[in-house]
């Protein structure tokens, strides 16, 4: 996790702690009142038991007065019964209010998920580090939600320190050194054995997010197909196997560790109740302690080990959890490439001209460049058609024009400015695309073509679908263009077919009317028919706007200006379909073997009697 833009930053208990307050202070202030009132009850709660016992056997020891006693009795059973029912009504507030903290801070992550870098997306560090924020606030016991509730438990320790320290001083000094001198053993004890677990939870994560990738692949329809067909059950239960295996070998390994730290505890625990009640006893026989003494001693004492035991455990945890934040911060602090501090404002004159000048583009962590020098211009209002063999780099060329990734040299204009000088998202604005794979939402149709839930045109929505070729389909559901696609969210949702699927991204992307359209295999999986419409109507979907059309049915390109035809990041080819043609290199050898298998295909029919 230690590339240029994704560092970690060594950072205080104190910096984390004072970034979780901030946050939570802008948020919901009261509950940090609510925590603040908890510690004082916290405080309190103990000693009210550690008192009143000494002063109920004093009295029975002594002048044995029933209405003393009964006062006593009742003066503590009100008190604790007001304690215990404050601390439980906090502790319930704490758990709502702190939920939607904690929501919140998840809304901060998925923010950053969502707006970074694209090329940040696919980097299994930058996964890794999600998932390690998001353990961060998703649970109400750890990470930030742990802290909350240790922070303010500490607090009320520390008030109740001075009153164990008060009634232990008045018995012996040594006592009370012996005690702390204990404690801190433990504390050392169970920080090495929390950051033990720590320095593993990267490897945690690391197994945790593989096992569900491969738990949610297990159940996901989309893979269902294949899952049966290849018989692949085997292999995902035992791929699933191997990362639990190893995900329970780091959990045993922690745990074997804690309960070596336990049993330690309970020997030092052991220890020192014999030293001290033998202590307290010897006092007693000797005359020098009363019954009543003796019992408030026991019970500070033992309420102070344990105090103080649990105090060093919470410290222990805060420190630890606080790596935990510095982790969710690491997270956010991911760096983007560096913006133009002050974006200029894309141009209004349409059509747009694009050039591609001297670009080298390599993917991240990879060695390989997909383009050296490359250069291309595509005139104002030109339809240009991008045509070659598999992995020749055409979708990534449309990669680096929508910015989803940087050359790294060479530059990309529109209309004469380098397009990093536009602000990124109105520079997203330009773009009516359809990707390649094609994703759509568990939203209903009309969502998935207009791509928002306010303010949606509802009858563009329609004229879109029907240009697209896809408003008959609509039309004929049940619920129209309110019908769900896929059944994640609504069990009623519809799946619907691959070309079905593709025309409904074409109608996203006139939806969107975005000045530049780019159609990167927009017909693969359309029938004939469907295909041979969107042709007929390609000028009157794309109007005069710029388009880039990526295809691999070379009689497609016909309807385009001018054809580029790339080989290993080159532009081989560049021209007309007549003039590539006449040309014979490679574009006419694939367009000639393309069109003998359709000939050849209507000579077998025409042979068998079709007549076409
Ligand atoms: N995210 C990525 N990281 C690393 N390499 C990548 C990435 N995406 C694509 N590539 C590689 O870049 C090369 C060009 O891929 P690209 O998708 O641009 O090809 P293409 O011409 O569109 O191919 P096709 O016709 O199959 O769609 C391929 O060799 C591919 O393996």
């Amino acid at each position: 996790m230690e590339n240029d833009n994704h560092t970690k930053i060594k950072r205080s208990t104190l910096d984390n702690l004072k970034f979780v307050f901030r946050y939570i202070w802008k948020w919901d202030k009261s509950l940090l009142y609510i925590c603040g009132f908890n510690s004082i009850f916290i405080a309190v709660a103990p000693f009210i038991w550690i008192l009143a016992p000494k002063f109920l056997i004093d009295e029975l020891m002594g002048i044995k007065r029933v209405d003393i006693l009964i006062k006593i009795l009742l003066v503590t059973l009100l008190i604790s019964a007001v304690t215990k029912y404050f601390i439980a009504y906090l502790a319930g507030a704490y758990r709502m209010k702190m939920s939607n903290i904690r929501f919140k801070f998840i809304d901060v992550i998925h923010e950053k998920a969502m707006e970074m870098d694209y090329k940040h997306t696919e980097d299994p560090d930058v996964l890794n580090a999600i998932r390690i924020a998001w353990r961060t606030v998703s649970n109400p016991h750890r990470g930030i939600g742990g802290i909350l509730q240790k922070i303010f438990t500490i607090l009320g320790s520390l008030a109740g320190f001075l009153g164990y320290i008060a009634i232990i001083l008045t018995l012996n000094p040594l006592i009370l050194l012996y005690l702390v001198v204990n404690v801190i053993i433990i504390y050392f004890i169970n920080l090495k054995v929390n950051e033990y677990e720590k320095s593993q939870e990267g490897k945690r994560t690391e197994y945790f997010r593989k096992s569900v990738y491969v738990s949610s692949t297990m159940s996901d329809f989309q893979y269902g197909k294949d899952i049966r067909v290849y018989s692949m059950k085997d292999l995902l239960l035992r791929k699933k196997e191997y990362f639990d295996k190893i995900r329970t070998d780091i959990s045993e390994d922690i745990e074997s560790k804690r309960y070596r730290s336990d049993v330690i505890d309970a020997v030092l625990l052991l220890l020192r109740e014999g030293i001290v009640y033998g202590y307290l006893i010897h006092r007693v026989v000797t005359g020098s302690l009363t019954i009543g003494n003796f019992t408030m001693y026991v019970a500070t004492i033992g309420g102070f080990a344990l105090w103080m035991g649990n105090l060093m455990k919470d410290i222990a945890f805060v420190k630890t959890n606080c790596k935990y934040v510095g982790d969710l911060r690491d997270f956010l602090d991911i760096k983007d490439e560096e913006k133009v501090k002050e974006p200029l404002k894309v141009p209004i004159q349409k059509p747009y001209e694009i050039e591609f000048k001297n670009v080298s583009f390599k993917y991240p962590n990879s060695d390989n460049y997909i383009f050296k020098n490359l250069s291309l211009k595509i005139k104002p209002g030109q339809k240009l058609a991008i045509v070659g063999v598999n992995g020749a780099g055409k979708t990534s060329l449309v990669k680096l024009l929508t910015r989803l990734y940087s050359p790294i040299e060479g530059e990309i204009y529109l209309n004469g400015i380098n397009i990093n000088q536009f602000d990124q998202k109105e520079y997203y604005r330009l773009f009516s695309i359809v990707f390649q794979e094609i994703k759509m939402f568990a939203f209903n149709v009309t969502e998935n073509i207009a791509l928002k839930d306010k303010n949606i045109n509802h009858e563009r929505v329609k004229e879109s679908a029907r240009k697209a070729g896809i408003k008959e389909k609509v039309d004929s559901l049940e619920k129209g263009f309110s019908t769900s696609i896929l059944k994640v969210i609504d069990e009623h949702g519809i799946e619907l077919s691959g070309g079905e699927n593709q025309k409904l991204a074409l109608a996203r992307a006139l939806y969107k009317s975005g000045e530049i359209v780019v159609l990167d295999e927009p017909t693969a999986a359309l029938d004939p028919i469907a295909e041979h419409n969107i042709y007929l109507s390609f000028n009157e979907l794309i109007e005069n706007r710029t388009a880039i059309y990526i295809s691999h049915r070379l009689s497609s390109t016909r309807f385009c200006d001018v054809i580029a035809f790339m080989e290993e990041g080159e532009i081989k080819e560049y021209g007309t379909h007549d003039e590539l043609m006449e040309k014979d290199g490679k574009y006419a050898s694939m367009f000639n073997i393309q069109s003998q298998y359709y000939k050849e295909e209507n000579m077998s029919k025409e042979a068998a009697g079709y007549g076409i």
